[in-house]
């Protein structure tokens, strides 16, 4: 079984309309976020998957983000721009540009800051 890993971020503004507390007020982060593609073998390359076209997908996405008020960007103007529906969001968003390719996408994890992340996968992960 391999998994590979791919990285991003985008420096973004939010706040948590659901909060009470200082999360409810605007202000920003440095987001991380890693994507995981689980394969159960290599191809003729040895690659099971090149980095580089899965970066691009993942790349395009965090731009969506960059340098926004996540809050103004659909879906988050209806639904909490959350660590956790962020990281949904991002699996849906890199599964659509993957196509057949995202059958195997196994995870996105979000760093909110470097103490804390949020992961979402459709099914257990280890
Ligand atoms: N389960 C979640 N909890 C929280 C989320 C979240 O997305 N999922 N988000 C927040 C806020 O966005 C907030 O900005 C994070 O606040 P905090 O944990 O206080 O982070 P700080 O970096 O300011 O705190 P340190 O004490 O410096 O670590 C809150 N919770
Ligand atoms: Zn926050």
């Amino acid at each position: 079984m391999f998994l590979l890993n791919v990285k991003a971020h985008y420096d973004s503004a939010h706040f948590l309309r659901n909060y009470h507390g200082k999360c409810e007020n605007l202000h920003g982060h440095h987001y991380v976020v890693e994507a995981a593609l689980s394969y159960d073998d290599v191809g003729p390359g040895g690659m099971a998957f090149d980095f580089t076209e899965a970066k691009v997908h993942l790349r395009a996405i965090a731009n969506e983000l960059d340098h926004k008020n996540i809050n103004d960007v659909p879906p988050f103007t209806e639904l909490e721009p959350s660590a956790e529906n962020q990281a949904r969001w991002i699996f849906e968003e890199l599964q659509k540009r993957l196509g057949g390719e995202g059958e195997h996408l196994a995870y996105v994890r979000v760093w909110e800051t470097p103490n804390q992340w949020a992961q979402y996968s459709p099914r257990p992960v280890w």
